[in-house]
């Protein structure tokens, strides 16, 4: 046995250290494939403040043949957020690209779509919006396999805008929506707010100012609350634009400045020529062409610079108007044809119609005016359409009515399924303390009950008993004062009589009379006739006395082949007789004695009766009696003697 226990620990060491060394090894032989120096470089140069050099250090990485795929992919999405930061999205599209190829070659689902939305929102600042959706939607995908959803919820978050740029509203609606639902159930804080943010750009390109200037007052304060600059800073430039709207002309301006010197300062160049072109749009509106200009050149050359489309095309416009009002016609038409130019190449009609009428008036005040005229007529024509389409924007409007309806709706169903939800788990707690209140009234009731029925159960159990004890009881007293063999009453029961008879004998007029009775030489029987004929003759004898007495007399086996009897209410003649009768019966029924000088069975008695003058005690009295029986023996047996 022991030795068995010695080879199980040894062979237990020994599995020990075998699993230590194994793990070692694999994680010598695991680390030997990555190149640490590679890791250390990427993590120096992702430190590096200087952009050019960063750029120049991450491509260098890049290019090196011990890069792994991990690495590889961090790299891309570093350079690609290096152009971004840049506003060069075109090459930042290139690398995202590269990253989606890899990815997908290396299936690897995750870092595919992450690659995938970068090249999205790549597409959506080089306003291609419909590449742009169609990729987020394969990115979706990607991310629907890997059963994220707050990232599925992000990208659709993405889509939605996409839609909106599109002024598509029903299919951006439905995109919010949808995210809206992920987040409520998995979204953070931030995530919740960038729904309400997302919303309020819809309520902007929809024209309900003043419903976004609410849900961006909101937003701001949350964001406020978890210092979320960036996210600060594009709200106000967004509640900016709804202000501009609403015709909050001061308010606006005051906070488009605030914004302008943010991104100024964090030289954002992108969301600052968006910043410039609304602020120039402002002065125009509150007729300030000077400054007007300034801010929309400005605008105009970052938004060259980041590509941003809108805002360049924007711009422009706006840049005509204030050269206009300057009265610099020359160069307002030369803005304007520029704007024409870009217009026409994004297909713009409703801005290339007020264009043309601004270009008319600067025809006219050129001195050209057949060519005013022409282009006014145009003008009237393309108005007309504008106007149409004006009314479509009205009709878009009450479409747009709708809209928010609808996105009210969403914000009471929101709040309806909160409270079904709590309504639901209140029900459930309800029911649930029901049906433990229930559980525990039928249980006391079954308690009840059954201990009612157990109590029933044994009160009956216990009167059964009782009375069967009762019973028992008076059966066991009755037999502690019969004798077993003769039937007839014992020593016992004659103790108690006398003593009881005793104790009455001056009260009552009762007259007594003791007999006491001895089966004349019944040993001899016993000797000539055995035990159990001497018990039967013992059982007869007992027999006939019984049945020569009156019921008020008793007879006892006093112990032998003794017998009393105690004679009650009657005189002694009475008593003497009836003794007599019942000696001479004894001897009649013959029961044969050959030892007897009878030749058979006889008694010897002797009887007195109770004179209390006499007798002082019970002792005494019985002595009186014995004291006959006595002289009959001696007188010859088979005799009474009395006093
Ligand atoms: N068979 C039987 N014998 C008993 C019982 N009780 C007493 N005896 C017998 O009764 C006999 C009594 O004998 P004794 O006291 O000598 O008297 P006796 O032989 O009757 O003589 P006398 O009384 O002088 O006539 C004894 O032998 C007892 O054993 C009993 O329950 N059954």
């Amino acid at each position: 046995m022991t030795c068995i226990w010695i080879f199980l620990k040894t062979y237990l060491v020994f599995l020990l250290l075998f699993f230590i060394s194994w793990h070692s090894y694999a994680l010598i032989v695991e680390d030997s494939t990555v190149d640490h120096s590679i890791e250390k470089n990427i993590a120096s140069a992702l430190l590096l403040t200087n952009a050019t050099q960063k750029k120049a250090q991450l491509l260098t990485l890049l290019n090196k043949q011990t890069v792994n795929v991990k690495q590889r992919l961090l790299l891309l999405d570093s350079i690609t957020t290096h152009y971004y930061l840049q506003s060069n999205f075109n090459d930042a599209l290139l690398f995202a690209q590269q990253a989606v190829t890899l990815a997908q070659d290396n299936y690897l689902p995750l870092a595919a779509a992450n690659a995938l939305k970068s090249v999205g929102i790549m597409h959506y600042l080089k306003a291609d919006i419909d590449i742009a959706i169609d990729t987020y939607q394969e990115a979706l995908s990607y991310y629907n396999t890997t059963a994220n959803p707050i990232l599925s919820a992000n990208l659709l978050n993405n889509i939605a805008l996409a839609y909106s740029k599109k002024n598509d509203w029903v299919a951006a609606l439905e995109h919010f929506k949808m995210a809206d639902a992920i987040y409520q159930e998995h979204g953070s804080t931030m995530d919740k707010i960038d729904v309400k943010y997302n919303m309020a750009g819809l309520y902007i390109n929809l024209g309900l100012a003043s419903n976004a200037i609410d849900i961006l007052n909101e937003v701001i304060k949350e964001r406020q609350l978890i210092n979320d600059e960036s996210g600060l800073f594009m709200a106000y430039a967004d509640l900016v634009v709804a202000l501009k709207i609403n015709e909050q002309y001061a308010q606006a301006m005051s906070l488009s400045e605030k914004v302008i010197t943010h991104y100024r300062a964090k030289k954002d160049n992108y969301n600052l020529s968006s910043a410039l072109h609304n602020a120039s749009d402002l002065y125009m509106k509150t007729l300030q062409p000077i400054k007007t200009k300034a801010y929309a050149l400005e605008a105009m050359t970052l938004a060259k610079q980041v590509n941003h489309n809108d805002t360049y095309i924007g711009s422009l416009h706006t840049l005509s108007k204030a050269q206009l009002a300057l009265g610099e016609l020359d160069l307002a038409l030369a803005t304007i044809r520029t704007s024409d130019e870009h217009l026409k190449t994004l297909k713009n009609e409703n801005l290339l119609t007020v264009n043309d009428g601004i270009e008319s008036l600067l025809l006219m005040a050129q001195g050209e005016p057949l060519k005013a005229i022409a282009l006014y007529q145009q003008f009237i024509v393309d108005t007309k359409k504008y106007n149409n389409e004006n009314f479509n924007s009205q009709l878009s409007k009450f479409e747009a009515n709708k809209l928010k309806q609808e996105l009210l709706n969403l914000k009471d169903q929101k709040q309806l399924n909160a409270l079904a939800r709590e309504n639901d788990r209140q029900f459930k707690n309800t029911l649930f303390t029901l049906m433990l209140c229930t559980i525990i009234i039928a249980f006391l009731l079954h308690r009840k009950i059954k201990d009612k029925q157990v109590k029933v159960f044994l009160e009956q159990q216990i009167n059964i008993q009782t009375s069967e004890l009762k019973k028992a009881n008076k059966k066991l007293l009755a037999i502690s004062y019969i004798d077993g063999l003769t039937k007839v009453n014992n020593r016992r029961c004659f103790d108690e009589d006398i003593q009881s008879l005793w104790n009455n004998k001056e009260s009552s007029n009762n007259l007594c009379h003791m007999l006491i009775a001895d089966i004349d030489y019944f040993k001899a029987y016993n000797d000539a006739y055995g035990h159990v004929a001497g018990d039967k003759a013992l059982t007869k004898v007992a027999e006939v006395i019984k049945s020569n007495i009156r019921r008020e007399d008793k007879i006892y086996r006093y112990g032998g082949e003794e017998f009393v009897i105690l004679f009650s209410n009657c005189n002694a003649e009475l008593a003497i007789s009836t003794s007599q009768r019942i000696l001479k019966k004894i001897e009649n029924i013959e029961i044969k004695h050959a030892n007897s000088s009878y030749n058979v069975i006889t008694l010897s008695a002797g009887i007195c009766t109770l004179n209390l003058s006499e007798v002082h005690s019970i002792e005494a009295f019985i002595e009186q009696a014995d004291d006959k029986l006595y002289q009959a023996k001696e007188r010859g047996r088979n005799q009474l003697c009395y006093l």
